[in-house]
């Protein structure tokens, strides 16, 4: 599966935490990330990671794109509710893409956790069958 990681700065060291807690599951499905969270993934763990932009320089919209493309299967969005982004409506339109196309997607680590385990029971697989659903 293709999965998109992003955190805002105030979440980046728990997506930190995270991505080491569950490691040798993430290892086994193919990494994106906003240009930052990315950068941090790879410097903290032996995960590889596909980076676009830092999400205020068009990082969101380019995940978005990848969404639109039928390219993403799960997005864990680690924001932060408490500071305002430069860049709020390119997360809204990443947000509203994952409805579009039906995309699971997180954006507290409390969902993320759930997401990554049923991840790793294969509750997703129907995503393989994607092109028959939007
Ligand atoms: O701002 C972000 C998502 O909206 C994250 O971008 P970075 O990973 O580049 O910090």
């Amino acid at each position: 599966m293709n999965v998109a990681l992003i955190a805002h700065d105030k979440k980046k060291d728990l997506m930190i935490n995270f991505v080491i807690a569950y490691e040798n599951i993430l290892k086994k499905h193919t990494l994106f990330a906003t240009g930052t969270t990315g950068k941090r993934i790879m410097e903290a763990s032996s995960l590889s990671v596909n980076t676009f932009q830092s999400g205020p320089l068009g990082g969101d919209q380019q995940i978005g794109a990848e969404i639109a493309k039928g390219g993403i299967d799960m997005v864990i969005f680690l924001r932060d509710p408490m500071t305002a982004q430069p860049h709020e409506p390119d997360i809204q339109a990443l947000i509203r893409l994952c409805d579009v196309h039906m995309i699971p997607v997180a954006t507290n680590i409390a969902t993320g956790e759930l997401l990554i385990r049923g991840l790793e029971r294969g509750d997703l697989e129907w995503r393989l069958y994607k092109e028959n659903l939007v």
